[in-house]
């Protein structure tokens, strides 16, 4: 589940996107979902895992994606049913304009808010738009590509929220929190793997980008939906690789009811059975309980550290209640399909697949009450 192997495909970039976009069916207004995290925090793995578990037939990028033999560059990921779009398409300047202005790429006077909202708005009225592309491994804006909308447009990157107009037009927004020592690890891996970036640059970039990750990024986590914190474990102190990670629903959100462990509203506290679910050193622990979360209500589910073999993970799927799921084992048949998926054996990988259902569940039932709606005022209108 290396990125290339699965972001990439070889097709040539096609004259026109439309071939590979499914056409919006008729009455169909997407829905939009809004996913912000700082780099490096795994939205874009997020992304695949989702697009992997209802994405319908993954059509990958619209051209080869980056560095692709032959391909054509571009952030987007495509299927029949959802469009993942990465705001960074959105930077005002390129990295050399900002090495002019001083500014960081977390700055929102350098990303195009005005374009971003005219492109959400229209994407979600039904229509199609050109979308520039940043290029992050050699930092140029490329030429525009052709989007047309999905039932499903999720926009991931580092300001979903921060305008007021964007926001208003999402359905249901995402944060990853992700702790400072796990962040770090993560970019200098991709920023050095996949970017090509020195580890000198990448610690120097991060440095330079706190005080702006402080003021408009971070601050989003409180207008989220969903939050998912990633924190190193509390089974051990010294252990600084084990994650526990917290999936923090927020109550009263139009269409979407937060899961939790045994009953609604109990505060748990559960070690599973080592016969059933097998896990190295630490262990592993589950939580469940209502919090408040910057004074909202909230439903927290939570695991801490690391399970062995993910065909268990059907028992801790059992304790589970409102994962909207169609089935029993629904959720462990997901996770057992992206197996080589990063986080597939601790709770990143779990809340992620959470989330990808909720928003599923989220799609169906605003289709539904879209369909309904359409049949009453053709109803309304044979009798007028
Ligand atoms: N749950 C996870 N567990 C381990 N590594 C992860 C996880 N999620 C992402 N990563 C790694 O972190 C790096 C950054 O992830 P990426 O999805 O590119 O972040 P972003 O899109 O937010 O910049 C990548 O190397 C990725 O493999
Ligand atoms: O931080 C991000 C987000 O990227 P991601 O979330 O994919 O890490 C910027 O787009 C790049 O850092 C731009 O600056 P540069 O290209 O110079 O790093």
């Amino acid at each position: 589940f290396a990125p290339s192997a699965f972001t990439y495909n070889t097709m040539k970039a096609p004259a026109s996107s439309s071939s590979l976009n499914m056409a919006l069916p008729e009455g169909v207004t997407p829905i939009i979902i809004g996913v912000a995290a700082d780099s490096g925090c795994g939205k874009s793995t997020f992304m695949r895992r989702l697009t992997n578990i209802f994405g319908g037939d993954v059509v990958g990028p619209l051209g080869g994606g980056f560095g692709a033999p032959g391909g054509w560059e571009t952030n987007t990921l495509v299927s029949d049913l959802t469009t993942v779009i990465c705001l960074d398409d959105y930077h005002l300047n390129d990295r050399n304009g900002r090495k002019v202005t001083g500014l960081t790429a977390l700055n929102p006077l350098e990303n195009n808010f005005d374009l971003m909202y005219e492109q959400v708005k229209a994407l979600k009225e039904g229509k199609t738009v050109s979308k520039p592309i940043y290029n992050h491994v050699n930092g140029t804006l490329d030429t525009p590509e052709t989007i047309e909308p999905t039932p499903i447009i999720i926009f991931e990157g580092l300001h979903p929220m921060h305008d007021d107009r964007v926001r208003d037009l999402l359905d249901f927004t995402l944060y990853l929190d992700i702790s400072p020592d796990v962040k770090l690890n993560w970019k200098i891996q991709r920023d050095m793997e996949e970017r090509g970036h020195s580890l000198e640059s990448i610690m120097a970039s991060i440095e330079a980008r706190k005080p702006d990750f402080d003021a408009y990024i971070d601050p989003q986590k409180k207008l989220s939906d969903m939050i998912i914190e990633v924190l190193p474990t509390n089974l051990d102190k010294e252990d600084k690789k084990t994650l526990r990670v917290r999936c923090i629903q927020k109550e009263g959100v139009p269409d979407f009811a937060p899961c939790y462990l045994f009953d609604s509203g109990s505060t748990i506290e559960w070690t599973p059975s080592p016969e059933k679910l097998s896990s190295p050193a630490p262990g592993i622990k589950l939580k469940s309980g209502p919090e408040e979360y910057f004074g909202s209500k909230c439903q927290v589910v939570e695991m801490d550290g690391n399970f062995d073999n993910l065909q268990e993970l059907v028992y801790i799927e059992s304790a589970l209640s409102n994962t909207k799921t169609k089935f029993y084992g629904e959720l462990t048949q997901a996770m057992l399909a992206l197996a080589d998926a990063p986080g597939s054996n601790n709770g990143t990988g779990l809340m992620q697949t959470l989330a990808a259902f909720a928003i599923r569940d989220l799609y169906e039932k605003k289709s539904a009450q879209a369909a309904k709606a359409k049949k009453e005022s053709t109803t309304a209108a044979a009798a007028a």
